[in-house]
């Protein structure tokens, strides 16, 4: 297991970039701790595979080097960087059986048969094919596949970390979340450094101890689900993560005084703003319904069993809010009221903390 050192890293596939606009991956520096679980999350085409495929040695950044554990193995072939890494769709030898399948990558190192013996039961009985270890790969399903590439990709025990590049596209969804506790247990038992690439923030979310949220080439947060929720760094991520997203208001803010179209009201701090485009995000959770404050007008109610979604507009946008499943909800024209504690403040869409936080934190 190692720690991961990605320094001044940044990536373009054109051959003479010129400008930011052309680098897949905008330059970062991150350290990815060892024996921590990752779990990389974006939408299409924000540079996961490319991050991904930069640590595993598959491709070669532009520009920046990769450390594990402080040795610089930016030259290094995938082979030697001892990694174990689980793609998208199945890679399995179909003329082998699932054992054969299985105990490939310990043969290759040589281990002693007994031990190999031991592993590849162990894994067997984790992805629950411990019944057809002896069948051949050839015929199995696509779902069936997967779930040996995801055994070969665990049944070493002695790798610099475990990458999984969407692995459980093609499992049905009973077997994802059964999956996805394996992989968490095999992560508590042996405490490898695992990434896990996904654009689905369920599955971010239940696996990583931290996750990685990347937009447009660059990583905008990494962080606790707890710290994702309360905390957005970025827009983006308090769009991109939660169900509904955050709601998002253009606003001006003076001193303590915050506005928000023709309504003032008061944020209890200051935020040292610099002059740029600012926003205040507030999650649909921390908005309650009342009959004071910022005027909205109810456009309909979804009910979804824990609680209700109150979809609202103001101002001409949609605006979300969460009410209790009990609590009635008016018709038409109403008020919100922003929770205490539950407001964020942007600019440029970068979050800027308040002075009470920052003097907190002294
Ligand atoms: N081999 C390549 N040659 C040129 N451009 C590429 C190549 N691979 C990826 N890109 C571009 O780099 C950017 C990042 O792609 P990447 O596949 O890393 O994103 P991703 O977040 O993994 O997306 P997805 O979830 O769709 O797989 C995209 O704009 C993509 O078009």
């Amino acid at each position: 297991m190692a720690k991961i050192t990605l320094s001044n890293l940044a990536h373009s596939y054109l051959p003479d970039p010129q400008s930011e606009d052309d680098f897949a991956l905008k330059e970062m520096t991150h350290d990815w701790r060892d024996g921590e679980a990752y779990a990389l999350l974006g939408s299409s085409g924000c540079g996961k595979t490319t991050l991904l495929n930069i640590i595993s040695g598959l491709l070669r950044p532009s520009h920046g080097r990769v450390l594990f554990d402080g040795r610089d193995v930016t030259d290094h072939p995938t082979a030697e960087r001892n990694i174990a890494q689980v793609f998208q769709f199945p890679v399995v030898y179909d003329t082998m059986t699932v054992r054969e399948n299985l105990a490939f990558p310990l043969k290759n190192r040589g281990l002693p048969a007994p031990e190999i013996a031991r592993r590849v039961q162990k894994v067997g009985d984790m992805i629950g094919m411990e019944a057809v270890l002896d069948r051949k790969a050839r015929g199995l399903t696509a779902d069936a596949k997967q779930k040996i590439s995801l055994g070969r990709g665990m049944v070493r025990e002695d790798v610099n970390a475990l990458l999984f590049d969407e692995p459980l596209t093609v499992i049905d969804p009973h077997m994802k979340w059964e999956l996805r506790t394996q992989l968490k247990k095999l992560h508590h038992d042996f405490g490898h450094t695992m990434i896990y690439v996904t654009h689905d923030q369920t599955e971010a979310l239940t696996f990583a101890d931290k996750v990685v949220v990347m937009y447009d080439g660059r990583v905008v947060q990494i962080g606790t689900p707890q710290e994702l929720f309360e905390r957005p760094a970025h827009t983006f991520v308090g769009y991109f993560i939660g169900s509904p997203g955050m709601n998002l208001f253009d606003a001006r803010i003076d001193g303590t005084k915050a506005q928000i179209g023709g309504t003032r009201f008061d944020l209890g701090t200051t935020y040292p703003l610099g002059g740029g485009r600012v926003k205040i995000g507030v999650r649909p959770e921390y908005i309650r319904l009342s009959d004071t404050g910022l005027p909205a007008r109810v456009k309909r109610v979804e009910d979804v069993g824990r609680h209700k979604i109150v979809r609202l507009e103001m101002d001409g946008a949609e605006v979300n809010a969460i009410a209790d499943e009990s609590g009635t909800v008016p018709d038409g024209g109403t008020h919100v009221q922003f929770v205490e504690g539950g407001v964020n403040v942007y600019e440029n869409d970068w979050r800027v903390a308040a002075r009470r936080e920052t003097e907190a934190a002294a």
